[in-house]
Parts: structure tokens; C-alpha cells; sequence
């Protein structure tokens, strides 16, 4: 199997006068797992729908490998599906749904079912082989889907919101194979869920949307720890934000926490807001001198999590924010109306713009 990359060139798609994709650009490495992550109607679905074939575009370019695909029918494109809304023949066994796209490229034999029986395997249904769709659950049809996706080893596999429909434990389950497919077979992956503690664990790189354009894309981890601007930093996970301005000399005050701050060593023009994020917030004790920004606050509200609290709080400057502290041994909660002295390093505040 060839691996192949991905490019989207200034690709617009509008349906009438909706404008599904805006100028997007994208380029997915061969064998990389790239996730879309966004809001409804932001065109995960349409991007994915345009590299299956069953979109067109307004304008762009779309290349499977150095190949250009837009006038290419789907069934040209050696690409494996998992849609939600591509389900399984009702009239095929699972045996034979998944031998499907093998049939279609002429396999057939005893090639056709060892490749059938380890797709099966993979998915733990090998004994399954005979039964109908509508003798499945919904998670065994799932997996099947997945089986017949990638049964013909696809170099680029597309999967949209492929385990939406199963419970907690199966989809953690799931995602376990789809890692260990990706790292057996190395195909490049295009992935959309609307679970972000999905896309943290299983991508190489995030894809946030907005509006049919990229608001950023990058590793999880830099997504997380390193959003650009105030959308992605809310869209990912729960963050602080406060505005910044402008103080006496180098320095930055921040108003919401009555506070100033030293220089910002690489950021920091005006017009921008920090995000801080909740498990970045601790509380101050004496003499806790590398934390730069300190303030008072008064705990509102208490939600235990298990194995950490999730506070709000309220700044004597009046602005309301959350952190959150893991429980060590015996660590005494926090309780509603306490008032506390808080902070984070200034390393941990990340200027982001304020769109
Ligand atoms: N066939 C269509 N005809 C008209 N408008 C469409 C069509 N398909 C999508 N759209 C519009 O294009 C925009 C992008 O839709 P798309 O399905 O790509 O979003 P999405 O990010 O996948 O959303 P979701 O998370 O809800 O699946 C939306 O405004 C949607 O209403």
C-alpha cells in the first residue's frame, strides 16, 4: 500500500448561499492521524464528503496524493469510509458486507477470506461472520463498518463521528484498534468527532473549525497548551480568560484580578487576553515566590469530580473564575464562601487573540 497525503487548495464548497467551506487549506501528511474538531455546520462533514467524492467543490483544488481528485467518481479513490450514515447492506451477511470492496476490486477465494477473517479478528466478531446487520447491535454494526473500511487496506481511511452511537467503555475499546490499525498499517486517517477528549488521545495533529475555515490547526498537545485565539482556547477544554492591557512601563495590568504583571516575555501587544487554564490556578501560600500573579478570591460553588474538585470562585476585582485541584491524601475541599489567595506562573498564562 502506497500512503498518501492530502492537500486541500483554497477549496470553497457553497451550497446556494451557504458557504459550507471558506478558501480551505489543509495539508495531511502521508500516514498522519488528523482530527476536525468544531462546532456543528463549521464543515467537518463537508470536507470529508468532497474527499470521499460524494461532494463537488465551487472552487480549489483537492489532491489525494499528487493526484487531483475532483473529477474522480468515489469508487476511483481507494478510499475506506466509516460514516454514520453509511451503514451496512441489510441483505449481506457480515461476512459478506465486509467482503464487499474486495469483490469489487476482483478478489475472490481463499485470499478473499483471510482477508475477511482478519478484518473480523480485528474486530473481535470472527464468529459472526454469518449473521445479518439486523442481528447485531448497534456497536457490533459499528465495528463491522470498520472492518469493511479498512478491509482492503485502504492509504487513506475516512471516519466521521464513527463511534458516536456506542457506550463509553466500547468506544474506549474502539479507539484502542483504530490506534493499533493506524500503527500497523500507517495509512493517513481523517478523523470527525465532537468528543475532544477523543481527538486529545487518538491524533497526530487537531483540525479546529469555525465557519469553513481553520481556526488552528497543531498537535493536541499544543492546541491545549498553546491555543492562538480565544475561540480555540474555549472550544478545547475549560479556560479563564482575562483581558490585559497596557500598564505603566513594560508592565500589564489585568484588571479582573486588580493585578499588574511584569513584561510578557514573547507576547503580549495590546488587545489580546490571556487564557489560563483551571488546573494552572493554585493556592498561594507564604513565601510562594515564583508565582508571579497573585489575588484574592472567594469560592461560589464546589463540584466534586472523583479524583479532582472543579471550583468557581469570584476576584475581589469581581470577575469569576474556575480551577480545579487533584486530591492529594487527606486534602481538605474547599467549601462555598471561603476566602482564598490564589495565583499561576506567568509561563502558564498564554496570550491569546481576541477572536
Ligand atoms: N447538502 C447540503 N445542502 C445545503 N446545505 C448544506 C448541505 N450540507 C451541508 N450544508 C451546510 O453546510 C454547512 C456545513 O455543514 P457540515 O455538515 O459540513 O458541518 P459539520 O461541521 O459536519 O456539522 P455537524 O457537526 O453538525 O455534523 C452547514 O451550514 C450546513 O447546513
Amino acid at each position: 500500500m502506497a500512503v498518501a497525503g492530502i492537500t486541500f487548495e483554497n477549496v470553497t464548497k457553497r451550497y446556494g448561499a451557504v458557504v459550507a467551506l471558506d478558501q480551505f487549506n489543509l495539508t495531511v501528511a502521508p500516514g498522519e492521524f488528523m482530527t476536525f474538531l468544531g462546532p456543528s455546520g463549521s464543515g467537518k462533514t463537508t470536507a470529508l464528503n468532497i474527499l470521499a467524492g460524494f461532494a463537488g467543490i465551487t472552487e480549489g483544488n483537492v489532491r489525494i496524493g499528487d493526484r487531483s481528485v475532483v473529477n474522480l467518481p468515489p469508487e476511483k479513490r481507494n478510499v475506506g469510509m466509516v460514516f454514520q450514515s453509511y451503514s451496512l447492506f441489510p441483505h449481506l451477511t457480515v461476512f459478506e458486507n465486509v467482503a464487499f470492496p474486495l469483490r469489487l476490486r476482483g478478489e475472490r477465494g481463499a485470499t478473499l477470506e483471510t482477508k475477511v477473517r482478519g478484518a473480523l479478528e480485528m474486530v473481535h466478531l470472527a464468529e459472526f461472520g454469518k449473521r445479518m446487520p439486523n442481528e447485531l447491535s448497534g456497536g457490533q454494526r459499528q465495528r463491522v463498518a470498520f472492518a469493511r473500511a479498512v478491509v482492503f487496506e485502504p492509504p487513506v481511511l475516512l471516519m466521521d463521528e464513527p463511534l458516536g452511537a456506542l457506550d463509553l467503555k466500547l468506544r474506549e475499546q474502539m479507539q484502542l484498534e483504530i490506534k493499533r490499525y493506524h500503527q500497523q498499517l500507517g495509512c493517513t486517517i481523517i478523523f470527525v468527532t465532537h468528543d475532544q477528549g477523543e481527538a486529545l488521545t487518538l491524533s497526530d495533529r487537531v483540525a479546529v473549525m469555525r465557519d469553513g475555515k481553520i481556526a488552528q490547526v497543531d498537535t493536541a498537545q499544543d492546541i491545549y497548551d498553546r491555543p492562538s485565539t480565544r475561540y480555540v482556547a474555549e472550544f478545547i477544554g475549560r479556560t479563564n480568560l482575562f483581558e490585559i492591557e497596557q500598564g505603566q512601563g513594560n508592565g500589564w495590568s489585568i484588571a479582573a484580578l486588580g493585578t499588574q504583571m511584569a513584561a510578557l516575555d514573547d507576547h503580549g501587544a495590546a488587545g489580546r487576553t490571556l487564557s489560563v487554564r483551571p488546573e494552572k490556578i493554585r493556592q498561594i501560600g507564604q513565601g510562594d515566590a515564583d508565582t508571579t500573579i497573585s489575588f484574592d478570591a472567594r469560592v461560589t460553588d464546589v463540584v466534586f469530580q472523583g479524583d479532582h474538585v472543579q471550583y468557581q470562585a469570584v476576584t475581589s476585582g469581581g470577575a469569576p473564575l474556575t480551577f480545579q485541584e487533584h486530591r492529594g491524601h487527606g486534602a481538605r475541599l474547599q467549601q462555598a464562601g471561603d476566602a482564598l489567595r490564589l495565583g499561576f506562573d506567568v509561563a502558564d498564562a498564554v496570550p491569546v487573540q481576541n477572536q
